[in-house]
């Protein structure tokens, strides 16, 4: 079952789209609103809103936990590596010590032989390095963790005694003649299997080791031998022995031990974790500052953890609003929104406060529809959207009087519409490739608006969601433009078409890359077009060439045409923008790096003054950060507390 990151469900499902849910809620929401009075229903809603908050909690944390089995599924190999990895540092440093200890009791040896102290002394620190390679090496791939183990071994005692390096050699022998077979890395329902086989490869490597170690003494030196090491050792003084006795799992194996107390502690985080109250929104800034630094960009086969705090409770929530269900939640969504909502802070905490005040004292005044004015062209919403939002509150507040969080959900739904609006005339409301078949999208921009960025982002929503994708390097007005998208191909795992030449015909590039995807298969072709180009006229014929090759080429083709805007420009993006709608027959907008900016309300001065639909949005210059717009989630990011 593959998750489809345009349409947010999975392909196989006969769930109604985000979207249709997104709308169906809403629309209930709305009915509900508009059949009770604010004065009847405020008692119920007090309560509905406590019992809606306790099922959030509840979805919340089943998501919570779902998120955690996915990690534990996908960290398992690495966590079982590392614990081996641990366990058999442990195991030798035990030894070392216990070898140290004797060696530093034995006056009879050290009195007999110093350079052969020094031997022992100079042991433990090979051994250290050695075993921390070892460590890395196992990291990274389970299958050599044996090999390696066992290399290790012989090194050690190569220089320091015939018998033990015949035996290691054996040792070796032995494992790594069972190794191939016994550790397969295929899937991860055989790695818990496989793990287990590794588990007991290092044990017995480990207590080869250890016999190993004790023979090399023995070998060495005559008077330091294991038995008088764990004498010693029943003497009081730090040993393997003494240290296990004090331990409840005496018996166990280091590997054991060590698993049993990672699952303990695993289980003590998930329980802590759950239980932490969601904060209030005071610590907003604080929390989404600790989930940005729980939570950094995926775009490694690491999954980092993520905190059960107000931000992912808020992103629950607004999941859960949509109709989606916990179980199929995952962490790259969850973090998404987190990212969304503390991108748009700025702007948020520029308006809310100052709006809510403003619409909680009843009818509109000239005064507070001035202040409301302000507020939003400070966030570049811009003159003619501005004016349409103030008029449709006011006309409300006439009608009735709303205490700030109706007034506040009001101008919720008002945002919502507008930024729905061009979708009434588009024949797409969900932007999303078609599956087995051929769809072209053409990107356009301005130089820096994050074209690139954009299409590497997308050719990795479409290769995570099963399609087969194509980048075509049309931007050939600047060299580094195309090895720039190279590098995101490689990224993301899809192949780029690109001409070597320095300023050849970006058509000339179209036409290869169509007939390369014609030849591949190819379900999604992304072309990357320039945008600085001397004039508007220059700018159409380009387009227009390339649209006639597509049209000739690729007749069957479903051809999009995105404009990415960067938010940070405002109106002046804005100015950019009109020349291109001019220029390309545009099927909506992505609005790039609303990270960070103070101008998030250009989303509404687009759809108002360009009427064009916003098709994905882009918080952040990481592979996973750019998602298809939702207007519910846009607007709860923008003025939800
Ligand atoms: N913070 C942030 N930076 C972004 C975002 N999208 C793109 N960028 C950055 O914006 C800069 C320009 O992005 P590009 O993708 O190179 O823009 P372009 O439109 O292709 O520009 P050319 O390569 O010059 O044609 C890069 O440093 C990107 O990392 C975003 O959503 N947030």
């Amino acid at each position: 079952m593959v998750f489809n990151w345009f349409r947010r469900q999975y392909n196989d499902s006969s769930k109604t789209t985000s979207d249709e849910k997104q709308e169906e809620k809403i629309g209930a929401k709305e009915e509900d609103n508009s059949t009770s009075s604010p004065e009847t229903s405020s008692t119920t809603e007090t309560e509905n809103s406590s019992d809606e908050a306790v099922n959030y909690l509840t979805w919340a944390k089943a998501a919570y936990k779902n998120i955690q089995e996915q990690q534990q599924t996908q960290k398992l190999p690495s966590q079982e590596t590392q614990k081996v990895s641990e366990t058999s540092r442990e195991a030798k440093t035990e030894i070392e010590e216990s070898v140290t200890e004797g060696v530093s009791d034995s006056d009879t040896a050290l009195s007999e032989n110093t350079q052969d102290s020094e031997n022992i002394q100079k042991s433990p620190v090979t051994t250290e390095k050695e075993t921390e390679e070892l460590a890395t090496e196992e990291a990274n791939d389970s299958d050599t963790i044996v090999s390696e183990n066992t290399q290790d071994l012989p090194k050690a005692t190569d220089t320091e005694g015939e018998t033990s390096v015949i035996e290691l050699e054996e040792t070796r022998e032995t494992i790594v003649s069972q190794s191939p077979q016994e550790i397969p890395n295929t899937s991860v329902e055989s790695t818990v299997l496989e793990n287990n086989t590794t588990e007991s490869k290092i044990a017995e490597s480990e207590s080869n080791f250890s016999e190993s170690a004790t023979k090399l003494q023995t070998g060495q030196e005559g008077a330091v031998d294991l038995d008088s090491t764990k004498e010693t050792s029943e003497e009081g003084k730090i040993s393997v022995t003494a240290n296990s006795s004090d331990q409840p799992q005496a018996s166990l194996s280091f590997l054991e031990r060590a698993a049993a107390e990672r699952q303990a502690k695993q289980e003590r985080l998930i329980a802590n974790a759950i239980e932490i109250p969601a904060s209030d929104s005071e610590t907003e800034e604080v929390a989404s500052k600790t989930s940005t630094e729980a939570v950094p960009n995926i775009d490694s086969s690491e999954i980092p953890g993520m905190d059960f705090d107000e931000g992912f409770l808020w992103s629950a929530e607004i999941l859960a609003a949509q109709g989606r269900r916990p179980e199929d939640i995952s962490v790259e969504e969850i973090t998404w929104l987190k990212k969304l909502r503390q991108g748009l802070g700025k702007t948020r905490r520029g308006i809310l406060n100052q709006l809510r005040s403003i619409v909680g004292q009843g009818p509109l005044n000239q005064a507070g529809v001035e202040e409301i004015e302000a507020l939003l062209l400070q966030a570049d919403v811009g003159v003619e959207a501005t004016d349409f939002i103030v008029n449709s509150l006011q006309e409300k507040l006439r009608q009735e009087t709303l205490p700030p969080e109706k007034a506040i959900a009001y101008l919720k739904e008002i945002l919502r519409d507008m930024l729905d609006a061009p979708l009434e005339k588009s024949d797409r409301s969900v932007f999303a490739p078609d599956k087995n078949s051929f769809n072209i999208w053409l990107v356009n921009g301005v130089n820096g608006a994050g074209k690139t960025t954009t299409i590497g982002k997308i050719s990795h929503l479409a290769q995570k969601s099963g399609y087969k994708c194509l980048i075509g390097a049309a931007d050939t007005f600047r060299a580094a433009a195309v090895e720039q998208v190279k590098v995101w191909g490689e990224r993301s795992g899809v192949e780029v078409i690109a001409n070597k030449g320095k300023n050849t015909d970006p058509a000339a590039v179209v036409f290869d890359a169509i007939s390369a995807a014609q030849a591949r298969g190819t379900e999604l072709l992304l072309i990357d077009t320039a945008g600085r180009l001397q004039n508007k006229k220059n700018l159409m014929e380009e387009l227009s060439k390339i649209r006639r090759i597509i049209d000739k080429k690729a007749a069957d083709a479903r051809v999009e045409s995105l404009l990415v805007l960067d938010a940070t420009l405002g109106q002046n993006g804005l100015r950019q923008a009109q020349v291109f709608s001019q220029s390309a027959k545009l099927s909506g907008v992505v609005l790039t790096k609303l990270d960070g900016t103070a101008k998030g309300g250009v989303a509404l001065a687009v759809v108002k003054q360009l009427g064009l639909p916003i098709r994905f949005i882009g918080a952040g210059e990481g592979i996973e950060d750019l998602r298809p717009f939702s207007s519910y989630e846009f607007v709860e990011a923008l003025l939800s507390s």
